[in-house]
């Protein structure tokens, strides 16, 4: 099973993944969170943000993604994977993929600014730390049509939220299935 997260930076993807991979593990339901900030210090470094490197991030991620589902490991891509094609894209590819919308307005997350990406957006510009392509600010994000989940985080506290992932995975959760190899010709 894939969750395919989707939602601005800040909205909650990293502490919902990390929350609910705890609360599986202790359940004994084995987990792997693809991190996009974390790949992208490894095996996405050499992609930025544009339109094209971030539809190439994604492919990477759910590609990594389907290898550990494939053998019944729950699999949470927490990225912000903003283009609804691309997560039609995984949807069609591969088996047991659910769309799940981590959602909280644009006004919150400016004063969350956990990592002080919005400030940095809103410089002037010209300005030379100005960021110009920043989610949701002056990137575009295309609103999930008909998520699996939807979790509004400004509506919730981090542990109803938490709950209300764990919930929808525990019920949604599949039968390990034979993994098949096909040969490399
Ligand atoms: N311009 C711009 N826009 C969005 N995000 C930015 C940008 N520059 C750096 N960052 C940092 O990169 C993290 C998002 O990487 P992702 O791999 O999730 O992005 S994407 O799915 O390919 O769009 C994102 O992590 P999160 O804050 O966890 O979402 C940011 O820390
Ligand atoms: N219901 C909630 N679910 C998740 N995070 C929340 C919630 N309410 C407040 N927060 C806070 O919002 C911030 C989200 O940061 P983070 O998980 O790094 O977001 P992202 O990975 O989407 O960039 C954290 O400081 C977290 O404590």
């Amino acid at each position: 099973m894939i969750l395919l997260f989707c939602g601005l930076s800040g909205a909650g993807k990293t502490t919902l993944a990390k929350n609910v991979a705890t609360e599986l593990t202790e359940l004994g339901v084995r987990t792997e969170i693809i991190d996009g900030d974390e790949y992208r210090s490894e095996i996405c470094r050499d992609l930025g943000f544009s339109k094209a490197d971030r539809c190439e991030n994604i492919r990477r991620l759910g590609f990594v993604a389907s290898r550990f589902s494939a053998h019944g490991i729950v699999t949470i891509v927490s990225a912000i994977n903003p283009y609804e094609e691309m997560r039609r894209e995984l949807t069609e590819k591969y088996d047991h993929v659910n769309v799940v919308h981590i959602d909280c307005p644009v006004k919150q997350l400016i004063s969350r600014d956990t990592k002080g990406l919005y400030k940095k957006a809103f410089l002037p510009d010209g300005h030379p730390d100005k960021l110009k392509n920043l989610t949701g600010i002056n990137a575009r994000f295309d609103v999930p049509y008909e998520p699996d989940l939807y979790i509004n985080t400004s509506e919730s506290t981090v542990q109803e939220s938490t709950s209300s992932l764990l919930y929808f995975i525990l019920n949604n959760l599949h039968p390990v299935e034979p993994v098949k190899y096909k040969a490399a010709n």
